[in-house]
């Protein structure tokens, strides 16, 4: 059989907003709701969510037959972490908190074959070989391979060129809310400070040929950064959108409003 082609990696070199949705249950069942609503691209996340690599590999099952397409977002940047990820079946991986070029340039070598990389050879055992029957593999494996770093504090907003310069990058993911916290503004990306982090990060990505993507599930801010210049926009967490839903729907059978601090959050 072939490598599954790569529609996210594919979608970033065209044009227009690609909608994304978080999803932070850590079950396939959920991800597979998820994964019928439409959206272009998922994060299944297992930096902040309950999830294991098991739990992704079965998230990653379930959603295979959708198009929206899987985006796994690591806990951290531990190359054997990324191995075990990739071995699952993980294309589309996102890493969080990467401030230098250099740490970049070493998630790139995680995620490839000697020489080129360190990443090590689970041949016939792994699902990303589709246990071996995907014919040259440890050749082809980085054509579908996308990497996307996060940059989310005051020391990635200064090397935003260079960490999207390294060649092996394929995309940078703006995180708002610890992009503000680590600028004093505890969760606030609307002060005008990140304000300016944020728009100084996605020119520095876009002049570097690179895609830019961004969390943001308010429709002022989405609009706001895709015209910016981010290509991929995540608008909405699936845990966060059934507690509104709650809220909404027991506030309209009580007849009652919704009490402001019930919806609020000091992130997302
Ligand atoms: O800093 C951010 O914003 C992110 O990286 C996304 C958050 O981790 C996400 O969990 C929403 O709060």
């Amino acid at each position: 059989m072939q490598l599954p082609f790569n529609h996210f990696k594919a979608a970033l070199a065209g044009s227009g907003t690609l909608y994304g949705i978080w999803a932070g249950f850590g079950t396939a069942y959920a991800a597979e709701v998820v994964a019928t609503t439409g959206y272009d691209w998922m994060l299944l996340d297992g930096e902040h969510a309950p999830n294991s690599v098991p739990s992704l590999l079965a998230q990653l099952q379930a959603v295979a037959p959708y198009s929206c397409a899987p985006v796994v977002r690591a806990s951290h940047g531990d190359a054997t972490l990324i191995k075990q990820l990739l071995d699952v079946g993980v294309q589309t991986l996102m890493v969080p908190m990467v401030e230098t070029a250099e740490q970049a340039a070493t998630l790139v070598r995680a995620m490839r074959y000697p020489p080129a990389g360190i990443r090590g050879v689970g041949g016939g055992l792994v699902r990303a070989t589709r246990w071996d029957a995907v014919p040259d593999y440890i050749r082809t494996a980085h054509e579908q391979l996308c990497l996307i770093v996060q940059i989310e504090s005051r020391q990635g907003v200064e090397n935003a060129a260079a960490i999207a310069a390294v060649e092996g990058v394929d995309a940078v993911f703006i995180g708002p809310a610890d992009l503000s916290t680590s600028m004093d503004h505890a969760g606030d990306a609307r002060q005008p400070d990140v304000q300016e982090a944020i728009a100084s990060t996605i020119r520095d990505v876009c002049d570097q040929g690179k895609a830019c993507g961004i969390l943001a599930p308010d429709v002022g801010d989405a609009q706001r950064y895709a015209q910016w210049g981010c290509r991929f926009v995540a608008v909405g967490i699936d845990i966060s959108l059934l507690r509104q839903a709650a809220l909404h729907n027991l506030a309209r059978h009580r007849g009652e409003g919704l009490v402001a601090s019930a919806t609020a959050s000091s992130t997302y």
